[in-house]
């Protein structure tokens, strides 16, 4: 593939992502596959089209005074524009005159002469007088807004639950792609076996920095690994490792994992569990539910069970006080994940935050009867904000006056997080320790 058609592909992934037809991650994949896309274009096609969706709003800012009729622009002539505008500004690597030559052919080629000498016109009079300065915005809020291409009303939302300063620097942390780390199948293998099997496979691998179950890379996808593909590992965020360990499994419990798609933490608790008891492993849907099964598979676990179900339905289908241990890893905005879905942050309204707040109240409520007394219920999620966390918690807890915080979990955590646990609740802000942002409640039923 030409460097000319990668553009051509980022133009099309991100016209997709514009009219919601689905997530970055698919539709790149997607692309990279009917394309046979190879080696250094994927690279680049990938940057362009995460840097591009990232830095959004700034692009915006930056070519707005360059646009006469900005309003009467067809969308993917906007979209050309930014994707031009990203690589003149954030990839040194890539020369001006080869990106305008790109974006004016593709502008031809989509559509007439006057819109490729606009384009033209537009990128070549922004690099001759310069963008302006995001200092010319002395609203505090606006300015961060814009600087780090996040809704205002998301900006707003930080700063009255967390701060200026730390709603800052969660912004900046989410404008860099993550590392990848990989979860290491300890009912299989050990970390020291994985790294080895890595290195010999070309791997730059090494121990993770949180979580004890993790090895993280600096180079390479560990997904087209044979480690991966032998059921060695798992792709996961350190932060995300942590929630099966703060669920405190023993030898032959009873797990219920009520919100379980695609297999993540199931895989992870029945890991743990070293191949005893049984994991019994929900979620709404049948294609979602066939996910945890390749995973189960791949991974050769045999203490898995799956069933395509609402969890708030799950009284009528499993006995009262039958489980050890439950797990809701809840439906939520995903704003902890950011970095590696950043669409997520243009897709989401402040709506659908109450919308989410209450599906996750009412699955706890309805799986908390199925918990034995003395057991742990562990409530977590991939988000930062109050509402979806420890609002949530502390609703439960006021009309289940037989749960309690548990102020255990920090014994089932690695110290560095200690400073961030307070009354069996730990908020990891993506900042912390380079990760996604988790959420993680641990409630103990009293006996
Ligand atoms: C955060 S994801 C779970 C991630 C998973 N625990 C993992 O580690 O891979 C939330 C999941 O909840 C499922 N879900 C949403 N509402 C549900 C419900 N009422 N009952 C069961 N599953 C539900 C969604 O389909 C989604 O797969």
């Amino acid at each position: 593939m030409n460097k000319g058609n990668v553009r051509e592909a980022a133009l099309e992934i991100l016209l997709s992502i514009e009219k919601n037809q689905a997530y970055s991650n698919l539709l790149l994949n997607k692309m990279i596959e009917k394309n046979s896309i190879k080696g250094k274009d994927i690279g680049l096609l990938t940057e362009i089209v995460y840097g591009t969706i990232q830095r959004r709003d700034v692009l915006d800012f930056y070519l707005a005074p360059f646009i006469k009729k900005q309003k009467k622009l067809e969308l993917w002539v906007t979209v050309l524009l930014r994707l031009s505008v990203y690589q003149m500004t954030f990839l040194d690597r890539v020369p001006d005159r080869a990106i305008f030559f790109e974006a004016v052919e593709i502008a031809k080629r989509r559509g007439h002469k006057g819109i490729s000498s606009m384009v033209n016109g537009v990128l070549r009079t922004l690099q001759r007088e310069g963008a302006p300065s995001i200092k010319e915005i002395t609203d505090p809020v606006k300015r961060l807004a814009i600087e780090t291409s996040h809704p205002e009303w998301l900006v707003k939302r930080w700063v009255e639950q967390m701060g200026y300063e730390e709603a800052k620097k969660m912004c900046e942390i989410n404008l860099i792609p993550p590392i990848q780390t990989a979860r290491v199948n300890l009912s299989r293998t050990t970390i020291e076996e994985v790294l080895t099997m890595l290195q010999e496979e070309g791997f730059d691998v090494e121990r993770g920095d949180l979580s004890e179950d993790s090895v993280k890379t600096t180079g390479g996808n560990l997904v087209s690994s044979n480690a991966f593909k032998e059921g060695y590992i798992t792709i996961q965020d350190e932060s995300s490792m942590l929630v099966a360990r703060a669920l405190d499994v023993e030898q032959n419990h009873q797990v219920l994992d009520s919100c379980a798609a695609p297999g993540g933490k199931t895989t992870h608790i029945a890991e743990l569990l070293k191949n005893s008891g049984q994991v019994i492993s929900l979620d709404l849907h049948e294609h979602k539910v066939k996910l945890i099964n390749e995973q189960v598979s791949r991974l050769h676990l045999t203490n898995v069970k799956t069933f395509a179900m609402d969890s708030r339905k799950v009284e009528a289908q499993f006995e009262r006080e039958s489980f050890d241990r439950i797990l809701v890893d809840a439906p939520c905005s995903g704003f902890g994940v950011i970095r590696r879905k950043p669409d997520i942050k243009f897709a989401k309204k402040e709506t659908d935050i109450e919308k989410l707040a209450s599906i996750q109240l009412s699955i706890l409520q309805a799986v908390s009867p199925l918990l034995k007394k003395g057991g742990i219920l562990v409530y977590s999620t991939c988000t930062i904000d109050k509402e979806e966390n420890t609002e949530i918690i502390d609703k439960f807890l006021s009309e289940n006056p037989d749960f309690e915080k548990d102020c255990k979990l920090n014994d089932r955590l690695p110290t560095r997080v200690h400073p961030y646990v307070k009354d069996g609740q730990l908020q990891i802000y993506p900042q912390y320790f380079e990760t996604d942002g988790f959420y993680i409640a641990s409630l103990r039923k009293q006996v």
